[in-house]
């Protein structure tokens, strides 16, 4: 690990990595004279630090707007159908799936869209999808102050899909049930949402 790397702007960040991918890309034998490529080092290094692997970026981390459960909501709450977009820390591919979080409220409440956000905070770095899955469990576990969240992601590395055994049909699902969500019934009714077809 690079000791410095914590200190460094983004901006630097940037600067480093361009040289980086110009030597990749010229190793290959690529003509970086071109028109179309002579801009690509410098756009890849920022699409990594500022867009791909944002989430390395602790200033990044949502803050997550929590409220008192004052209508005293008793049931288990989930936002399904997160959109993830991450990378495979193996093979530096794309992950694509949905990623579908719950939880019951123990006197807190937090935004609906902040779930959608930390989904995505730790989406955005290098990843496997057993971490990514525990990641957000902690830490709505930790916004909402209680064990009882759940997370599942489903979904396709590009790494397996488009390469190596190629099999562009299957999909990986990880999950993690904290507090209440291992109790059988309660992880049922969950996964039963997760099932409901939402057509509208
Ligand atoms: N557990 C886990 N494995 C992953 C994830 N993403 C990618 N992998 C796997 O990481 C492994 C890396 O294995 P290696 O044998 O070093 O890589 P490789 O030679 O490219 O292997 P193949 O992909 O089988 O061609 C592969 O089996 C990938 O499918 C993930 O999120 N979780
Ligand atoms: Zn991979």
């Amino acid at each position: 690990m690079r000791e410095d790397a914590f200190k460094l702007t983004n901006e630097e960040k940037i600067d480093i990595i361009k040289d980086d991918v110009q030597h990749i890309l010229e190793t290959l034998g690529l003509d970086l004279t071109d028109d179309s490529l002579k801009g690509t080092p410098n756009r890849v290094a920022k699409m990594f630090v500022k867009e791909l692997f944002g989430g390395l970026n602790p200033d990044r981390k949502p803050s997550a707007s929590t409220f008192e459960n004052k209508y005293q909501y008793g049931e288990m709450l989930v936002e399904k159908n997160i959109t993830v977009y991450s990378t495979c820390e193996h093979h530096l591919l794309p992950i694509v799936g949905k990623a579908h979080v719950a939880y019951i409220s123990n006197g807190t409440v937090v935004g609906l869209s902040k779930m959608n956000r930390i989904v995505d905070y730790y989406a955005k770095r290098p990843q496997v999808q057993e971490r990514l899955t525990i990641q957000i469990v902690k830490e709505l576990q930790d916004v909402l102050n209680t064990k009882d969240v759940a997370c599942v992601i489903d979904a396709k590395h590009l790494c397996v899909n488009s390469r190596g055994i190629r099999d562009t049909e299957s999909s990986t699902i990880t999950s993690e049930f904290g507090g209440k969500f291992k109790d059988k019934e309660t992880k049922r009714e969950f996964l039963d949402y997760i099932k409901m077809d939402t057509s509208f």
